[in-house]
């Protein structure tokens, strides 16, 4: 299976979040949703990860539900197990590629080279996060990317901020961004889901 440029240009923005308890998981999806965001990024970086990709898909079945933080074909075996709509890697394997298309999960591996889109696209992939977006050289890199690769899609995250997104998703070759702007922890922590709201409505005027 493989993302598609189709799958990721409604999304637009795709929100990264690192969640430490589950009862937030719901709320914080919610409350992205209430503000007009459609997809929720939810990383492997806790261990309630898990749970909280579960709740979200039980509570809200209207939300598009991704994994973030996939580093291992463990990872892909265990999502595959919960099913997930995508999963996202901040780098790409040949051996991360091949388990999520034998397991059926949509992977968005991250690439920073044209070597990494090309091996890509010899695996069958055509859409790629750009990861970390903004280090490894944001606009101008994805720019130069576009003469030779026309045919490759990016979702940019890292470093992207609610004043330069809309920046990139003006690019011909940039279908969705992600960043974590939209779930700021101390937000989180105060359990202040009216401010998540804010942000994500914030974002969201931004592109109509
Ligand atoms: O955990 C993952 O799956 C990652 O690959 C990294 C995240 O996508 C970035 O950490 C988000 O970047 P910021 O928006 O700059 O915070």
């Amino acid at each position: 299976m493989s993302i598609t440029k189709e799958f990721l240009a409604p999304i637009g923005v795709m929100p990264v979040i690192v969640l430490d308890a589950v009862e937030d998981a719901v709320p914080v999806a919610k409350a992205l949703q209430k503000g007009g965001i459609t997809s929720v990024e939810i990383t492997l970086r806790t261990p309630v990860a898990l749970d909280c990709i579960k709740a979200v898909k039980d509570a809200c079945p209207d939300i598009i539900v991704g994994v973030g933080t996939i580093v291992t074909q463990q990872n892909i075996e265990q999502v595959a197990a919960i099913g997930v709509d995508f999963a996202v890697s901040p780098g790409m394997t040949e051996g991360l590629v091949k388990k999520s298309q034998d397991c059926g999960v949509n992977l968005l591996p991250g690439v920073a080279t044209c070597s990494e889109v090309i091996q890509g696209m010899e695996l069958g992939l055509s859409c790629f996060k750009l990861f970390p977006a903004t280090a490894v050289g944001g606009l101008p890199l994805l720019k130069s990317i576009n003469g030779p690769l026309p045919q490759a899609t990016f979702c940019p995250t890292g470093g992207l901020t609610i004043d330069d997104f809309t920046d990139f998703l003006a690019l011909p070759n940039v279908a969705c961004v992600g960043g974590s702007w939209l779930v700021p922890k101390g937000l989180v922590a105060a359990k202040d889901w009216q401010g998540i709201t804010d942000i994500a409505a914030k974002t969201m005027a931004k592109i109509g």
